[in-house]
């Protein structure tokens, strides 16, 4: 049999767009997906089990980054999901969106106005089923603007709806944040996220679970006749048509599997079929690569033939960069709690199960998105925009691995960011609370105390890295650099965002639950005893982007803006690698609505 549309990658891009194309019955889809189904795991369903248990550590491809220099030589991990529903069944479920100055840019810089806010928005709204917070839930902070959002029960699939339970430092953090001057946000998800508030979640407030991309796009077509998923395949590389070698376009005619017991298949399009590649930012590149479309240098160094050169595959790799600032607090109802009194947790798990409330039934997250206004002086902002401006060329050369196409678009990149950050539209970092220890020290190795974390995220990084296969196995990892901190401005703002957290942490009225600071430590004072600091703990915040980046071809693009990959008939990428550059929200929603954009552009095509 052969199939219209294969997808590689049964995560949140692929099994969105597949879904949606397989709701024309005369197309057969077929999704491969290296992991299992895992919807009927807890730590998947119940939300205040994220990142524990088996979720995290067999469902997770846990990639490994190469040593990063900047970062006193340390390899970090980048998470990411390995089973259907990709990351959307091991992340925190937070879902914002960015500004909507962020995906203007995408238009701006691909020059075409259906990237744009405006023209994505009803894509966004198709993907989700929005509940709107009941008075329980507003009352404790959570709001919402209706024209923004999806409510059709039929058409929508991502069930988005807020949490049964609010921790009450979430509600003095937001108080707090207002009081320094953030303004109450009346929805994060309103494309002007500059602001505080509650974030929706991607979950099913009817019975507090989880909605991954498998529950919003599989598990209700499960037994769709022209809808195929197979788990625990990985895809080995794509197959071109016999001339593909003399032709100048690339057409691909199938793709090659391997199964759990490592036996080899095929699966074969149909004359007019398609293959999508949606393995996510690391994964996709190394099929391309597999598959010998990339730079040709490196293809043949990892001993692979090349069919296409395209030599910004696997560049321009940007990922959002975490840090923390952790003080123990005198509340006693923290996450804290559920690690320091076994008896306790339990207790609050039995709770989950009976009525689905209790502290399991959270996904706190209360966000501020802070504009530079809101962590630097404007005259030492200004000092840091013209140093960006006086080296932009210099940089984007840098990190462009000698293409110049390539440099040219992310000198394009860092002029829509600075332009944006002189008007005080470019958000910097994310702000949030957390309620319990969120930092580098183990469980054992800290005091066995409560603790508020406030985490702030680098959001805006100007830093780019590569991906790479260094093998033709395609069961070898690739080599990860996302470069992290080797931009100056990045690793001035990150440190600046520690001292917004400490401030947070000790003004009114979260003051009032204040009991010392644990890290940094109050010994780490000045701006360069914090960036040590730092230097040797900042993680990888997941939220890796642009590696097969959405730009035109001679600014170093890897798809077109209809997702079509440069120099192929019929193979379009859909994930968030297409992403051009990091955004200023976590980014399943708009990953879902890239989905959403590519089943339109294939089903109009
Ligand atoms: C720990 C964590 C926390 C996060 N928190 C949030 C959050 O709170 N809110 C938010 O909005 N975003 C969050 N994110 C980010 C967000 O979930 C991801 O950016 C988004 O889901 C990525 O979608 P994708 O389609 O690009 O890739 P994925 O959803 O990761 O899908 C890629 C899929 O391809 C499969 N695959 C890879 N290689 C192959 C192969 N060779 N053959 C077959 N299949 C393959 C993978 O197993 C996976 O299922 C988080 C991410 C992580 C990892």
């Amino acid at each position: 049999s052969s199939y219209d549309y294969i997808i590689i990658g049964g995560g949140t891009g692929g099994l969105t767009v597949a879904s949606r194309l397989a709701e024309d019955k005369s197309n057969q889809v077929l999704v491969l997906e290296a992991g299992p189904n895992a919807e009927g795991l807890q730590e998947v369903f119940v939300p205040g089990l994220i990142g524990t248990g088996q979720s995290f550590t067999t469902l997770n491809w846990a990639y490994r980054t190469a040593p990063q220099e900047n970062l006193n030589n340390r390899t970090l991990t980048v998470n990411a999901g390995k089973a259907l529903g990709g990351s959307t069944i091991i992340n925190s479920m937070i879902f914002p969106r960015a500004e909507k100055a962020q995906y203007d840019a995408w238009g701006t810089l691909n020059n075409d106005s259906s990237w744009t806010w405006d023209a994505l928005l009803p894509f966004f709204k198709k993907s989700e089923i929005f509940t709107p917070p009941n008075e329980f839930q507003r009352d404790n902070g959570a709001t919402f603007v209706r024209d923004v959002h999806g409510f059709n029960e039929s058409e929508g699939r991502v069930k988005v709806g807020f949490p049964n339970f609010f921790f009450p430092q979430s509600t003095l953090w937001r108080q707090t944040s207002m009081g320094l001057g953030f303004p109450a946000s009346p929805d994060l998800a309103n494309g002007s996220p500059h602001a505080v508030g509650v974030a929706p979640d991607s979950l099913d407030a009817a019975n507090n679970t989880r909605c991954s991309a498998a529950c919003a796009y599989f598990t209700p077509f499960a037994e769709q006749p022209n809808f195929t998923v197979l788990t625990n395949v990985t895809v080995t590389r794509i197959i071109w048509t016999a001339s593909a070698q003399n032709d100048s376009t690339l057409t691909a005619s199938g793709v090659e599997y391997i199964d759990s017991l490592n036996q080899t298949s095929r699966a074969i399009l149909s004359r007019k079929g398609e293959v999508i590649v949606s393995a996510g930012t690391i994964g996709s590149p190394k099929i391309l690569e597999l598959s010998g479309v990339g730079n040709s240098t490196i293809l043949q160094a990892a001993g692979i033939s090349p069919a296409l050169d395209l030599p910004t595959v696997g560049e321009n790799l940007a990922d959002h960069v975490h840090s923390w600032a952790n003080a123990f607090t005198n509340i006693s109802l923290t996450k804290d709690a559920l690690l320091l009194n076994t008896d306790f947790a339990q207790q609050q798990l039995d709770l989950w199960f009976k009525n689905r409330t209790g502290l399991y039934s959270a996904a706190p997250r209360s966000l501020g998105i802070a504009a530079p206004s809101d962590v630097f002086e404007e005259s030492e902002f200004n000092r840091l925009l013209n140093q960006s401006e006086e080296s932009l060329s210099r940089f984007a050369s840098e990190f462009s691995n000698g293409n110049p196409q390539l440099a040219k678009g992310i000198e394009s990149q860092y002029r829509i960011a600075l332009s944006l950050y002189r008007q005080n539209e470019n958000l910097p970092l994310e702000m949030n609370l957390e309620p319990g220890y969120s930092g580098p020290t183990a469980f054992a190795d800290r005091p066995a105390r409560n603790y508020t974390a406030i985490n702030s995220v680098l959001y805006s990084p100007l830093s780019r890295g590569r991906t790479h296969i260094s093998s033709s196995s395609p069961l070898a990892a690739p080599v990860v650099d996302p470069a992290y901190w080797a931009h100056p401005l990045d690793v001035a703002i990150q440190v600046a965002g520690i001292k917004l957290a400490r401030k947070m942490l000790q003004s009114s009225p979260l003051s009032s639950t204040y009991e010392g600071e644990f890290e940094p430590g109050t010994d780490k004072e000045t701006d360069a005893e914090i960036e040590e600091w730092l230097r040797g703990v900042v993680a990888s915040d997941n939220h890796e982007v642009g590696s097969l980046a959405m730009l035109p071809k001679d600014m170093g693009g890897v798809v077109d803006t209809e997702l079509l990959v440069y120099g192929t008939s019929n193979v379009r990428v859909v994930d968030a690698s297409v992403i051009p550059f990091p955004i200023s929200a976590h980014l399943s929603s708009s990953v879902y609505m890239i989905g959403e954009r590519a089943a339109d552009i294939i089903k109009r095509n």
